[in-house]
């Protein structure tokens, strides 16, 4: 029997008695004997995010504040302060989000559901990857403003 690449598993489906491959990283299965090793980051990635806006964000206005004045330094240390509060348990991250964060998906305590590559501002991109899933970033900045981001999946 021809083995499968590494990083698949040869399964036997349960409803036709069929075998299909299972990519081990992303779960993802298919018919067909992979062709490629599948040694790869699983496609997308999840995330929560709280942001703050300053005066110099691209759109310095959301739900929360019809004309956004703060610095950027300012929002740092309004940032560095709802961090503290998750760090320590003293709040949940999707509580602060949803109270605070300037961007709409406040709504969903800060939840952006699942994107790939290419789809957010790449400073945002690039930290998301870079988390374990359970992990929170340091403050990073866009032209959006700072955010701490909650990689989810
Ligand atoms: O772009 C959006 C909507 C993002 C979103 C995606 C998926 C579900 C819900 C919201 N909102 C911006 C603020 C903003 N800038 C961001 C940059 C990177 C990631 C999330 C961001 N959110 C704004 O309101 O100015």
């Amino acid at each position: 029997m021809s083995d499968v690449p590494e990083g698949w598993e040869r399964k036997i489906s349960r409803s036709n008695n069929k075998e299909y491959f299972l990519n081990i990283y992303t779960k993802e299965s298919q018919w067909d004997m992979p062709t490629a090793p599948a040694k790869q980051q699983s496609a997308t990635v999840q995330a929560s995010h709280l942001l703050v806006k300053h005066k110099d964000s691209r759109r310095p206005s959301s739900w929360r504040e019809e004309n956004i004045t703060r610095s950027k330094e300012e929002a740092i240390k309004i940032l560095e302060g709802f961090r503290e509060q998750i760090v320590s348990g003293e709040k949940q991250f999707a509580e602060l989000a949803s109270q605070y964060s300037d961007c709409s998906s406040a709504k969903r305590g800060g939840d952006l559901g699942p994107f790939g590559r290419g789809q957010m501002q790449k400073p945002f991109e690039d930290a998301t990857y870079s988390l374990d899933i359970g992990e929170m970033s340091e403050i990073i900045s866009t032209d959006s403003g700072v955010h701490i981001i909650l990689r989810t999946a």
